[in-house]
């Protein structure tokens, strides 16, 4: 194994308390995160929720050890204070254990749907024999068998997503950060990645914080979380319903 075992379903895999985050404006500074308090469970499909520039990416910048804010702590896995840190063990923590995918997919326009999950996994440590089986059976999961010798350019919006997706689960992390990750996706593409992004949770006990716009995807998830204008203003639980579909989830 390269990443630790998993925590249990239920098991705390976040415990954020007191975020504040402030940027410069113009003399002043605008607060962005003013005092969060969040948590994140393994097993759980967790969304965030909330108006544009209420502070959603802001928010998974500060847990995944992106962007230090100015106040708070973030608990995660076996590290009591990720911001205690040095800035080379915060980077070795997200190669370790954090898996993220972004609107934009990232893929390096040069390489193979193969080679992009096999550069990840050969940097985290595996020999290229254990990177390539790895690479080939996460592109195998996310149904991309006939494309792993394809480029970006030749691949649709859709299936270059379920790569970068293929990318972050290769490692199988604990903490799977997802931001607008269906946005730029038809229905049938988005509902792909959702459920993908379900099972990450349910079958890998992974952590799956999930940024969006898109309250179709509520159907999917554990657990809603609402942020206003850099506040938590609503938490709630709910049961996922696994065979929802995006086209009758209104
Ligand atoms: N590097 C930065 N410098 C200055 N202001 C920033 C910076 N990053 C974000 N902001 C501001 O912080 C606020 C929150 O941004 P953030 O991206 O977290 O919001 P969001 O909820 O993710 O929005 P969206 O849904 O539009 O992506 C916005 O007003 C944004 O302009």
């Amino acid at each position: 194994m390269i990443t630790k075992a998993h925590g249990k379903h239920g098991d705390a895999a976040i415990e954020a308390k007191g975020l504040v985050k402030r940027f410069k404006s113009g003399k002043g500074f605008v607060e962005v995160l003013k005092g969060v308090d969040f948590d994140a469970k393994h097993g759980d499909l967790t969304m965030v929720m909330g108006p544009s520039g209420s502070g959603k990416s802001t928010l998974i910048a500060a847990l995944s050890g992106l962007l230090r804010p100015e106040e708070g702590k973030v608990a995660t896995l076996d590290v009591p204070d990720l911001w205690k840190l040095s800035a080379g063990r915060i980077d070795k923590f997200r190669l370790d254990n954090c898996g993220f995918i972004f609107q934009g997919f990232n893929l390096f326009p040069a390489l193979t749907a193969l080679q992009q999950v096999e550069t990840v996994l050969k940097f985290q440590g595996l020999t290229p024999e254990q990177a390539k089986k790895r690479a080939t059976l996460a592109l195998e999961e996310v149904g991309l068998k006939p494309r792993l010798h394809q480029r970006p350019t030749s691949l649709s919006g859709g299936e270059k997503q379920r790569v970068a997706i293929a990318r972050a689960l290769a490692k199988d992390p604990q903490i799977l950060f997802a931001d607008e990750p269906t946005s730029a996706l038809d229905g049938e593409n988005g509902q792909v990645v959702i459920r993908l992004l379900r099972r990450a949770a349910t079958e890998h006990g992974a952590a799956v914080v999930c940024v969006t716009h898109d309250p179709r995807l509520e159907a999917w998830a554990d657990r809603i979380i609402h942020i206003e204008d850099g506040r938590i203003i609503d938490d709630t639980r709910r049961t996922p319903d696994p065979e929802a579909t995006l086209a009758s989830s209104h």
